[in-house]
């Protein structure tokens, strides 16, 4: 196992600084749910009815992802069907958590630990970014990057503003927004192991906070096995002993039941669970925050979700690429943990839930734990698993896997894998939920499919042939790209005769808000620093996906199962057919009517 965790079991345990930034996050926590929701923009006025612990609080704005009141939505009431609209294509409105005086006297630090790596240039610096222009960042805001390469703070931006490009830089005023935030950038050099180097990197940002009330939030966004050594270092040496301190972690948290919840226990001697923040950037994505508001906010939708009205659930994903360059991490990990266990698991406990008591984040993670723990066993025979080999077309040549010079000769890792999983409680029980995943396919797609009953003795199934699937409705997220929602529905052909088809209702996201849909990282980054975690993995629904597939993944490495060969840029393998097959299902996004 390539996957170490570094000891955690000599060191000493939370220093008092700590436990006080705990506090003060769990206060954070309290307040927010006293918060009431903001009135719209143009209507500057605030009313807030907190308790009077937090006297600088006269008036704020509550934005995360659990901040938006329904009211703040756009909607067609009133207002012409043309997406272009000036409601609609306008952003949201800025609503922040923070206090004016809040503001005035605090900063908030983010340092970027593994700054020099790939996921801090392409998502992590981009989304702050993001964040700074479109202001939702706090007035005080730092930046640090950590990591053992050396480099100057110049460095460190020019490295930054490369990367910054690829989000808005079309936009107005990003040169000057750019410069203004590269200005807040720094960078420190140091080892991830080593309390010095954190205690250098500690007078760095005690320099820079300027004796305001500091609140620090650090993002692993290194290799596993560095996260336990950051985490003490970070505690000890560079927490925050006036404001809060949170740590963001990055997958994979662990490669199995024992490992995860080393991690976690290794984690917990430094930080209180409400300080870790484990992220899994699905949770983050805009279609999958849709799922629930497209449920539990639509009379037409919530009275069907269950066995009484839907046959079965589909969540799939799918890359048109291989590992490149990345073959060294996956083959220890293979797709059930990169993509199964964390993105499609977590997608399934949210689509499954029972309704959560409220929107607050432990009653929404409750109830996903629930699902998670009704989970039945997942068996060998209900999975497949695949592996891409080389393949030529039209005079060009793709790679196997196991061509990766950083994968092993042999590998038995799998890069595909489809299983039907069945959820043992009232709502769900004898559904099918497919899951499909896979790398070097035909398309990249992330979709969830919701495929429904058939309408009892329909009057016109004459009018459908004999294959009554097809007349199946169908609800589709498209979580991307061309994010949209449809729902395919029958109706008459127009015309004089009476001849049925199958069509669209569809709210097609670039259609209906022409303008960018927000990285699933800024959503992330900026709940973290609010301290909303309903989007967040809390450690009991960690342990309980780990539950469900730690037996699966021994089983398939005990009896090396050999992966099902499949072409790159093909569909992968046929045994996902036959596995549908067997539960009775169509997989929806190969029916050729998309
Ligand atoms: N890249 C991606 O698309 C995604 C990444 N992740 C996760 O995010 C985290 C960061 O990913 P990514 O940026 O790709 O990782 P990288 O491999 O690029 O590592 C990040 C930084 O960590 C340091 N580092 C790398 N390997 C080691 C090592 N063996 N020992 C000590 N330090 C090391 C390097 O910095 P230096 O040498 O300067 O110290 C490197 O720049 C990982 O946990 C990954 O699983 C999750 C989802 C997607
Ligand atoms: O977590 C991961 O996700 C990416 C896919 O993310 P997306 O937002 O681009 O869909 C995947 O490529 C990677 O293997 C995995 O670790």
């Amino acid at each position: 196992m390539a996957t170490q965790l570094s000891s955690c079991s000599s060191t000493s345990s939370s220093p008092s600084a700590f436990i006080f930034s705990s506090l003060l996050n769990n206060e954070a926590t309290l307040f927010r749910k006293f918060i009431i929701f903001p009135r719209k923009k143009h209507n500057p006025s605030w009313v807030c009815q907190v308790g009077s612990r937090n006297h600088g609080m006269k008036h704020f704005k509550l934005k995360s992802s659990n901040g938006h009141p329904l009211n703040v939505v756009s909607s067609n009431d009133g207002i012409a069907a043309n997406p272009m609209t000036k409601d609609q294509s306008e952003p949201e409105e800025k609503i922040f958590s923070f206090s004016e005086q809040e503001n005035e006297d605090s900063t908030i630090s983010i340092t970027v630990v593994g700054a020099s790596g790939d996921l801090a240039k392409k998502k992590i610096f981009p989304a702050l970014f993001a964040l700074y222009y479109d202001d939702y960042l706090p007035k005080n805001f730092i930046v640090f990057g950590y990591a053992r390469t050396k480099m100057s703070d110049e460095e460190l931006r020019n490295v930054v503003s490369r990367t910054l490009t690829c989000r808005i830089d079309k936009r107005e005023n990003c040169e000057d927004k750019m410069n203004e935030f590269l200005k807040r950038c720094f960078y420190h050099s140091g080892q991830y192991n080593s309390e010095e180097d954190f205690v250098e990197l500690d007078n760095k940002l005690k320099e820079k906070e300027a004796g305001k009330i500091a609140r620090r939030l650090f993002y692993l966004s290194v290799p596993p096995n560095i996260f336990v050594d950051v985490v003490r270092c970070a505690s000890l040496k560079a927490s925050s002993g006036s404001g809060w301190t949170r740590v963001i972690v990055e997958k994979p948290f662990g490669r199995d039941s024992e490992s995860s919840g080393e991690l976690t226990r290794c984690l917990k001697q430094y930080l209180a669970e409400d300080q870790i923040f484990r992220i899994d950037h699905y949770l983050g994505k805009e279609l999958v925050e849709n799922l629930s508001v497209l449920r539990f906010s639509n009379l037409v939708f919530e009275p069907l979700w269950s066995r009484n009205y839907i046959r079965n659930v589909q969540i799939i994903f799918s890359e048109d690429f291989g590992t490149e360059g990345r073959g060294g991490y996956f083959d220890n990990y293979g797709i059930i943990r990169d993509i199964m266990q964390n993105h499609l698991i977590q997608i399934l406990a949210l689509f499954a839930m029972e309704t959560p008591v409220s929107l607050d984040a432990e009653d929404v993670r409750n109830e996903k734990v629930k699902v998670l723990k009704s989970m039945r066993p997942l068996l060998l025979e209900d999975v497949v698993v695949g592996q891409y080999k080389g393949h030529s077309k039209g005079g060009k040549s793709y790679p196997a896997y196991t061509d990766d010079p950083t994968v092993p000769n042999g590998s038995l890792t799998p890069t595909f894998a489809a299983a039907a999983l069945f959820i043992d409680n009232a709502r769900w029980d004898g559904v099918p939920f497919l899951m499909k995943a896979g790398k070097a396919l035909h398309t990249r797609r992330a979709e969830i499919r919701v495929q429904f009953r058939h309408v009892p003795g329909n009057l016109y199934k004459r009018n459908f042939g004999t294959d009554l699937d097809k007349a199946t409705n169908e609800l589709v997220l498209h979580v991307q790209p061309d994010e949209a929602i449809y729902l395919k529905i029958n109706n008459k052909v127009l015309g004089l005769g009476m001849r049925l088809d199958r069509s669209d209702l569809n709210l097609l996201y670039r259609a209906r808000y022409p303008r960018e849909i927000p990285d699933a990282y800024e959503r992330l980054v900026l709940d973290a620093i609010e301290g909303e975690r309903r989007l967040f993995i809390r450690s009991d629904e960690l342990d309980a996906a780990w539950t469900l597939f730690t037996p699966l993944l021994n089983e398939l490495e005990v009896k090396k199962i050999a992966p099902e060969l499949y072409p790159y840029g093909s569909r992968g393998p046929v045994g996902a057919h036959y596995l549908a097959a067997k539960h009775n299902v169509r997989w929806g996004d190969l029916s050729g009517d998309d």
